[in-house]
């Protein structure tokens, strides 16, 4: 007799002892031969065809892992859902489970295209009928095959073998460490969306946390573009300058005032103090009503610039007792700005070399001028060797000293300044500074170093000794003939070398102190200046030597005449006498 029901078709038959046996085929294909004992009033499974419920073909349907003996318990595979949860629920799985996701898979001729993933699945026996493909040797490779053909579903790559599977996935068990002991492990494939944050690991495409992590790291970013962007708009063309405001607007202790801050400092610079190549000087008071500034405006927007960036790079950055503080600055659109402190006593030239007609300076006396005279060396010599980097002036003469109240030096326009790297001693940079001051490298175009500013001091220093420009007109006499007198004008470092030879230095200090100087100070700051205006930029000292020598602590020789000056002045002495 054949008795067939939704879950089983049974045969039965009957034996020669009158025993009841049937034999069941059921939903999975498992065959058994089953018992029916009257005793117990029930049926036993004499004979089961495979053994094992997870060995049929469908005994969860496809897209299913099974697990459990002798009766099976299914579960969808990750992402999937039962296909027919009515037929589940009445033992029937035959359907298995369908994606909740389609993948991704774009087929052209040529070109197979996807963004699907791959989920692991691990300690599972392999699905049936796996195509072996022998070209993919790495896992990669093997992922790459799968990915590269629409139909296939899953792949697995154990023992350096790749196998891919199309369609359906048919009878993959767990592990149960009893009768399933397989180690494999598929990779199932998902459509991208499927991925979980617990699937960090895979390699081929970021997970929603990295995305996310990502997004808001890029916003930030963004942000922050942003903020400098504005910031630098404001500051337009003020890249170079340090980045640490504080928030009162003040950069590394300077600060950026805005334009109409100094227009009412300056009462719409009204009180001008001086001019110079770059522009002019306004006398300033801060808003604190207390403090006395000189605001320097640059002319002309490129030199400006120039001028505007090397002063805030290099002064800005730095302070000493004998370098000018800049208290700020203004970069607002066209306008540059420098604001200093003020130096009541203005700029040494005028202390030095007075006008017949300026009532207001006093002859500096003696001790004043060595005082000057050590106070310039001192912030030279921090320039050039106590900096981060080196700073050389390119531009000393007395108008870049100013003097403050009580007469103390303060090196300044920086407005020429030049770098020097720490591991370098030199810089080719273009010619700059001014005549009578320039030292004669520059002439020849080889590259600089600080002791273009020695050269420079030196020059300042016979300036400082003789209260004159060194290039102005000392007219001697010729007493051999009157008939042949002429004009002989002696420049004045050339004269003061030849003094210092000759043990006369008394008549080379300026005539307005009426003798009234410390000689053997007169003759060490002589000395100084003579080696410091030497032609080869080796024979001169360093700042720091000179500072030693006039502070007393280091001696000096006697310097020689440097050639290049002395051939010049006999080349012009011979043209003169000839006329
Ligand atoms: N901080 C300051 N305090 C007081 N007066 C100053 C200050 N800075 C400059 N001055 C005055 O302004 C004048 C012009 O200075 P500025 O630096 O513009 O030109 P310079 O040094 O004379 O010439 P250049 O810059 O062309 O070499 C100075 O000579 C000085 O009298």
């Amino acid at each position: 007799m054949l008795i067939t029901t939704k879950r089983s078709t049974t045969c039965t038959l009957h034996t020669m002892n009158h025993r009841l046996l049937y034999v069941s085929v059921d939903m999975s294909g498992q065959i058994k031969l089953n018992h029916w004992s009257q005793a117990t009033r029930s049926c036993q499974i004499i004979y089961a065809q495979p053994d094992d419920p997870c060995n049929t073909p469908a005994a969860c349907g496809p897209f299913t892992v099974c697990r459990g003996n002798p009766n099976p318990s299914c579960d969808c595979m990750e992402s999937f859902s039962q296909k027919s949860p009515q037929d589940w629920k009445v033992q029937d799985r035959t359907g298995g489970c369908i994606r909740n996701t389609p993948l991704h898979c774009i087929s052209d001729k040529n070109i197979t295209s996807s963004t699907d993933m791959f989920q692991p699945i691990a300690q599972v026996t392999l699905p049936y009928n796996p195509q072996i493909i022998a070209v993919a040797s790495t896992q990669s490779e093997c992922e790459e095959t799968c990915l590269g053909s629409c139909s296939c579903t899953a792949y697995s790559y154990n023992d350096s073998k790749c196998s891919v599977w199309n369609g359906e996935l048919l009878s993959v068990t767990r592990n149960d460490g009893i009768e399933y002991t397989s180690k494999d492990v598929i990779y199932l494939r998902l459509a991208a969306k499927n991925f979980m944050p617990s699937l960090r690991k895979n390699k081929r495409k970021p997970n929603v946390g990295v995305v996310t992590a990502a997004s808001i790291i890029g916003f930030g970013l963004l942000m922050l573009m942003l903020l400098l962007l504005i910031w630098r708009n404001k500051f337009k063309w003020c890249g170079f300058l340090p980045l640490y405001y504080d928030n009162q607007g003040s950069v590394g202790g300077i600060i950026a005032f805005r334009y109409t801050d100094l227009v009412r400092a300056t009462k719409n610079f009204s009180e001008k103090l001086g001019g110079g190549g770059f522009g002019s000087v306004y006398k300033g008071v801060l808003s604190d009503a207390k403090t006395t500034v000189a605001v320097k405006r640059l002319d002309g927007v490129r030199q400006g610039e120039k001028q505007f960036r090397a002063e805030v790079s290099s002064i800005g950055l730095i302070q000493h007792i004998n370098l000018v503080k800049l208290v700020g600055f203004c970069c607002e659109g066209d306008h540059r700005l420098l604001v200093y402190e003020h130096m009541l006593n203005g700029s040494l030239d005028r202390h030095l070399f007075k006008k017949s007609n300026n009532v207001d300076t006093v002859v500096l006396n003696w001790n004043t001028r060595y005082q000057i005279s050590l106070g310039i060396a001192r912030g030279l010599s921090y320039l050039h060797q106590s900096c981060r980097e080196c700073i050389i002036h390119c531009d000393i003469k007395p108008e870049s000293i100013l003097v403050d109240a009580s007469f103390v030096p303060k090196v300044a326009d920086f407005g020429l300044a030049a770098f020097v790297g720490r591991d370098f001693s030199r810089i080719l940079t273009s010619f700059r500074g001014t005549i009578g001051y320039l030292a004669p490298e520059w002439l020849s175009g080889v590259a600089i170093t600080p002791k273009v500013d020695v050269y420079g001091f030196g020059m300042v220093l016979l300036e400082v000794i003789s209260g004159r420009r060194n290039s102005s007109p000392e007219i001697s006499h010729n007493t051999k003939s009157s008939r042949n007198s002429y004009q002989h004008h002696e420049y004045f470092p050339v004269q003061a070398i030849r003094k210092l030879h000759g043990g006369d230095v008394k008549s080379l200090v300026d005539t307005q102190l009426h003798g009234d100087f410390d000689l053997e100070e007169a003759e060490r700051v002589c000395k100084v200046a003579s080696w410091c205006i030497q032609d080869g930029e080796f024979d001169r000292p360093a700042m720091s030597e000179v500072v030693r020598v006039l502070e007393g602590l280091q001696e000096i020789d006697m310097p020689p005449m440097p050639r290049l000056l002395a051939a010049i002045v006999e080349q012009s002495d011979a043209a003169t006498s000839m006329y």
